[in-house]
């Protein structure tokens, strides 16, 4: 659906969101808005009270669509506004890490992007509560790529480039812990493990495929157990993550359920959508089924990944 017809957009814009250079994201917004005749309102993001301030301009405004400007921090935030409303999300990528974009193949130009909301092409899928309480849209994660964003967040690191630099250090030196995994209807499982991925989607940020076989929209969300392996082990793993092959690693385990509780030995670093939780020993992960009408590039699928 492209007409623009009874459409009514809010762009909820993070300033502070990847390396930000740009200065005139509004005015740039408003310009594409005008040329397509797509009303469009506004609410930049403050760190504080966010998700109030952006529920109380949804009441107000009644959009049909909301649109995330940021990282997949603002996409989150948006989200948490959003869930099991008719509301429609839309992302425009411009932060530091922008996997949920990625996922859906929107292109992190600007222009390109909002060509995307004007289309409207959405579908309805899955997303996951983490211990009741944190929605993830996106990707969360235990140990190595936790602790890597705790430090990232700790240091105010910003940018692609600087998330990179940690993650390289991280990687030729991981250190594991002991976790015991309860899936619904399942056997317990005991690991040793690196990493935990809990997610509904198949890629990282940085386009690795960490979930190859997962499905957006199933009911069902994937635990992938990175295990410890040697270093010399680290290319072998590069070429399965970019190639979509990772579940067929003897060093990997892919889990896939509607509900699970994890307990770590000792007490991991938990990150959700990009944002560092803490340190937790314990994890409770469901699936909410059909939980957030998104808008998706609709134009073009992943090489690896058919969605
Ligand atoms: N105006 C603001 N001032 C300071 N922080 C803000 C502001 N608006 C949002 N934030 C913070 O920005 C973070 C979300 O950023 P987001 O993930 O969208 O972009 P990002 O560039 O990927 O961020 P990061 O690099 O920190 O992961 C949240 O922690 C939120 O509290």
């Amino acid at each position: 659906m492209s007409s623009s017809e009874n459409r009514k957009i809010l762009f909820i814009i993070n300033p502070i969101s990847g390396n930000n250079q740009k200065n005139d994201v509004e005015g740039e917004i408003t310009r594409f808005c005008k040329t397509h005749s797509l009303p469009a309102s506004f609410l930049e993001t403050t760190g504080e009270n966010d998700e109030e301030r952006i529920t109380e301009t949804i009441n107000n405004n009644s959009p049909d669509t909301v649109v995330a400007v940021g990282g997949d921090g603002t996409v989150n935030l948006v989200a948490s506004a959003l869930i099991n409303t008719k509301t429609k999300l839309g992302i425009i990528p411009t932060g530091s890490a922008n996997g949920m974009a990625f996922e859906l193949n929107i292109p992190t130009n600007f222009e390109q992007a909002l060509s995307v909301i004007e289309r409207n092409a959405s579908r309805v899928i899955d997303l996951l509560k983490i211990n009741k309480k944190h929605l993830a849209i996106h990707l969360s994660d235990l140990g190595m790529n936790a602790r890597i964003i705790k430090r990232f967040d700790q240091e105010k690191i910003r940018g692609f480039y600087g998330y990179a630099r940690q993650f390289f250090k991280e990687l030729k030196s991981p250190s594991h812990f002991k976790c015991i995994v309860d899936c619904e209807g399942k056997k317990r499982r005991k690991y040793k493990a690196v990493m935990l991925v809990m997610t509904n989607t198949h890629f990282f940020g940085t386009g690795a495929v960490v979930n190859p076989t997962g499905k957006i929209d199933d009911g069902k969300f994937e635990i992938v157990v990175i295990k410890p392996y040697p270093w010399y082990y680290i290319f072998h793993m590069f070429l399965a993550f970019f190639t979509g092959n990772i579940h067929r690693l003897r060093h990997i385990r892919t889990l896939s359920c509607r509900h699970a509780r994890i307990k770590m030995q000792p007490a991991q670093d938990l990150q959700v959508d990009g944002e560092p939780v803490g340190e937790l020993k314990q994890l409770e992960v469901e699936v909410l089924p059909s939980a957030i009408n998104i808008i998706y590039n609709h134009q073009e699928n992943h090489f690896f990944v058919k969605t």
